[in-house]
């Protein structure tokens, strides 16, 4: 049986002060796959990740997340469809501590704006899954912790469990693994692979060892496009897809 599609991107282009940093960008995920993006810096995996969540507009092109179109969907809009995405750079409250980062995320996709929900002392149901989740990412003993003073792989757990807080069933993470020691970073890969069990993956990562562990398939993005999306074995065997590593290797 052929799965579901889960995420389809078809023909995205966007373009910056008329220069074009997407130009035609097509990828499927099917339901309860893995996928990682790669490519060289540059070629566009972040601004991908800024149109699927909503963020940036694409200039042409369409997404659909479980068959309905997303692709002019605000960020909010398309949490609450399904879903999640992480941030490169770390969007956790410093101060509040990690059970109210992620039950302040949690009201987040419900809805609820955060000073309203600090007047209201937060529903109970939030609560309970914000514990949950802070447990399964290891983090339950450490959940009246602030976020800020948590360990570096603490903080990124967190970022994970702020993620997932919610259930949605299409993941997006951006480099989780960066900056962490080899110990770590396998630890991280467990985490995810735990945490994203039935889910939908796309998870943009430098780290190969990293890659070839948690990744059904590797999409590689060159200059705006996907060039090839398959199998390990067949990406490390995919022309195209050595030719762009010899060469980045050359030419520094
Ligand atoms: N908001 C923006 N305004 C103008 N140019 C942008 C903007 N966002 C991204 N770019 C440009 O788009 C190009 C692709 O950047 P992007 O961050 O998407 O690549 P990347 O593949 O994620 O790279 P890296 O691996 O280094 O994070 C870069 O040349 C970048 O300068």
């Amino acid at each position: 049986m052929i799965a579901a599609v889960a995420l389809s991107l078809q023909g995205l282009h966007k373009a910056f002060d008329g220069s074009p940093i997407l130009r035609g960008v097509d990828l499927e995920l099917r339901a309860g796959e893995r996928c990682a993006l790669i490519g060289p810096n540059g070629a566009g995996k972040s601004s991908l990740f800024h149109l699927v969540s909503g963020r940036y507009r694409a200039d042409a092109g369409r997404i659909t997340l479980h068959g309905v179109d997303i692709t002019r969907q605000s960020p909010q809009q398309i949490n609450r469809l399904g879903l999640a995405r992480s941030f490169q750079i770390t969007s956790l409250f410093p101060r509040l501590s990690a059970f109210e980062n992620v039950r302040c995320a949690l009201l987040w996709t419900l809805g609820y704006r955060y000073a309203f929900w600090r007047r209201m002392g937060g529903s109970h149901e939030a609560s309970a899954r914000a514990l949950t989740v802070l447990q399964q990412v290891g983090l339950a003993a450490r959940a009246d912790v602030a976020a800020g003073e948590l360990s570096y792989a603490e903080q990124r757990a967190l970022e994970l469990a702020v993620t997932i807080a919610a259930d949605a069933s299409v993941i997006l993470l951006d480099e989780p693994t960066a900056g962490m020691s080899r110990a770590e970073s396998a630890a991280m890969v467990a985490l995810i692979r735990e945490v994203t069990m039935g889910k939908t993956l796309l998870m943009v990562e430098h780290d190969m060892q990293v890659v070839f562990d948690l990744a059904d398939r590797i999409a590689v993005m060159d200059n705006g496009r996907v060039i090839a999306c398959d199998t390990a074995p067949r990406i490390r065997a995919n022309e195209d897809v050595q030719a762009l590593y010899l060469d980045r290797r050359r030419h520094g």
